[in-house]
This record gives structure tokens, sequence and C-alpha cells, in this order.
């Protein structure tokens, strides 16, 4: 089985190392010469997965015609940047894994609906689930849900991209798996706020159930399983990075609950943060929907500035709710 991966940060470094322990045939393209070089050359990659020693088999590239006999390809650039990407990607009908989680501001559309647009004879995948990089290259325990609406493939891509350490769970619920992994970083943005304003272990949990009742209510108005928000790609994920800081969306909402500036904070960042992108479309969407996401629209307050006092003050104020609605 050959499998191209592209997107050479943490998390696409990552998979092509499990899939080349595997003995997959894996080429992995990056978009900067210096990862291409520096994977091809010293087996590592030290701009976006440091200290780990890369499988030598792993073939790095900066042309994207070098994906176009792959078996699967898996797409792990940022979610803004799918689009671009394999627009320039001439890849036909492989399959594609979507790795990215995210939602495209302005077209408000999620990753595998961007994908679809740009290659509609290529089917669609969806891997996602609770996946620190650095865990998953260590060769750390992991689970994730692999969905796909075409079950037969569904369950060859699960079956092929699975290792001893890497754990697939099959699905059939693309959207479920998508919605999870997207509303879970604005959620993790929001504990991290909590740890960083010191408001508690009470308010962090309360964060986290109140924040999976939002991520429910926006996945079954847009034709998502319940079971899926439940899963390993949703309550796992959401659990996994609202409670540490290897969550760059953790460490985000923790420096905006210390009060510094959401822009100075993003602007020296190398490494993507994709809920400070996914938060202003998902709340667009959520209203367009008709869905309540009180803690979405507050974590998109606080990126655009507003103190962390009012903020919270404003959530805590308002009226008091049946749990259920
Ligand atoms: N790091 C992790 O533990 C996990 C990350 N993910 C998801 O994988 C996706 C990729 O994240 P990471 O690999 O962590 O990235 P990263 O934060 O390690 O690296 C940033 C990536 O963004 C790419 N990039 C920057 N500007 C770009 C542009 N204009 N066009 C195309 N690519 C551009 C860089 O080449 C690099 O690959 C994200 O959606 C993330 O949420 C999912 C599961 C785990
Ligand atoms: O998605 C992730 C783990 O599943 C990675 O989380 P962060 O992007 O917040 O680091």
């Amino acid at each position: 089985m050959r499998i191209g991966v592209i997107g050479g940060g943490a998390w696409g470094t990552a998979l092509a190392q499990v899939a080349a322990h595997e003995g997959r045939d894996v080429i992995l393209w990056a978009r900067e010469p210096a990862v291409v070089d520096s994977i091809n050359a010293t087996h590592a990659n030290a701009l976006f997965l440091a200290g780990v020693a890369l499988s030598p088999t792993i073939r790095a590239t900066g042309d994207l015609g070098a994906l176009a006999d792959m078996d699967a390809i898996l797409v792990v650039t940022p979610a803004q940047h799918v689009g671009s990407v394999l627009a320039a990607a001439p890849i036909g009908g492989i399959p594609l894994v979507l790795c990215a989680k995210g939602i495209e501001a302005g077209s408000k559309r999620l990753v595998g609906e961007v994908a679809r647009a740009v290659h509609p004879d290529a089917p669609i995948a969806v891997l996602s689930g609770p996946t620190f990089a650095h865990e998953v290259a260590a060769g750390l325990p992991t689970a994730v849900t692999l969905a796909c609406e075409d079950e037969a493939l569904g369950e060859a891509l699960a079956t092929r991209l699975a290792a001893r350490h890497f754990r697939t769970y099959a699905s059939t619920d693309v959207a479920g798996a998508e919605i999870g992994g997207a509303v879970k970083n604005v959620l993790a943005i929001g504990c991290g706020v909590v740890e960083g304003a010191g408001l508690g272990q009470n308010a962090r949990a309360a964060l986290i159930a109140r924040g999976f009742a939002e991520m429910t209510r926006f996945g079954l108005a847009r034709g998502a399983r319940a079971e899926t928000l439940a899963g390993l790609s949703g309550l796992g994920d959401l659990v996994l990075t609202c409670s540490s800081t290897s969550s760059r969306n953790f460490s985000l909402g923790v420096g905006l609950g210390r009060g510094e500036a959401a822009a100075a904070l993003l602007a020296d960042r190398r490494t993507v943060a994709e809920g400070a992108f996914t938060a202003p479309v998902l709340r667009e969407a959520a209203r367009d929907a008709g869905v309540d996401m009180p803690i979405t629209e507050a974590v998109c307050r606080l990126l655009e500035g507003a103190p962390v006092r009012d903020v919270i003050g404003d959530l805590l104020a308002r009226p008091l709710k049946d749990e259920a609605g």
C-alpha cells in the first residue's frame, strides 16, 4: 500500500511515521523546503516534530505531482489551506483521508465539503480523534474514528491505516467526525481561558459538559449522529484538548485567560491553533442554523479582545435554563 501525506507539520509527520512503521510505502509532501531536506537527509522534522527519529523509509517531496499514483492520500494541512493545496494536487480519484480539524472561513464549509468541491471523483474519508502528534509518533496507544460514507472503503482504510498502537474505529458518519474535531478546538481555547484566569476545576468541568452540549446541538443540526459526537472524534478529543497544555488551542486560551492579547499570542506562532480560525466561522454557521452556542460566542469575543472578566461575567449572567435545553 502506497500512502501519500500532504502536510509536513506535526500531525502529517506523525501519521507518516505510523504508516512507515507498518511497512507502507510513504511519500510526504511538505510546503517548506527545509522540512523536505531535513526528512530526506537526517530523517527528522526539527521544525514541527522535534526529537522524533523518523523511519528512514519516509520520502519527502516538495512536488505534489509525486503523489499521483498513491493508493490513498492523507490530507494534513491546516483546515484553512486544504482547498488551495488540494487544488494544486493532480490526484484524480485517489481516496482522500482528511485529517485537518476546522471549518473554512468565508465558505463555512467543513473540510470534507471543501475536498469534494475540488476533487469530485475522489472518495472522502475523515480520520479524527484524541491524538497528540508527539504521543502517536512515540508509539503510545491511541484510538481514532475513521469515517467514510462508503462502508467497504472505510473498513479497508481503517484496516490499512491501523497499527498495533493505533486503533482505528470505522464509522459512516463523516459530518459527525468532522464537526467534533472542529468544535472541540474552539472549546479547548475556552478551557485554557478558565485555566489562565484561575477560575478553578469546577468551571473547567462545567465548560467541558456545557461545551459538549453545544457541540451536540450544532452537530445534530448539521446531520451528525449523537453517538459519533459522544465518541473518540467528539467527546474523546474534547476531553484531551481541554485538559493539557500539550494542546495548542488550550495554550492559546491560557494566554488569553492571563490577559494577553490574541493578536500577540497568534503573531509569533509557527504551529497552528485551529480554534482561532474556526471560532468566528463556527459562530456564523451556528447563527445560520439557529443553534445557541454561548461558549463559542464567548471565545470569539475573547479573540476579538474583550476583557476576560466581562466575557465570563456575561456568560454567568445568562438566564437560568433547563439542562436539556
Ligand atoms: N498536531 C497534532 O497533534 C494534531 C493536529 N491535527 C490537525 O492537523 C492539521 C495540521 O496541524 P499540524 O500538523 O499540527 O500543523 P503544525 O502546527 O505542526 O504545522 C503547521 C503546518 O501548517 C502548514 N502551513 C502553514 N501555512 C500554510 C499554507 N499557506 N498552505 C499550506 N500549509 C501551510 C505548514 O506547512 C505546517 O505543515 C490541523 O488541522 C490540526 O488541527 C489533528 C490531530 C492532531
Ligand atoms: O487535535 C489535537 C489532538 O487531538 C491537537 O490539539 P491542538 O491542535 O489543540 O494541539
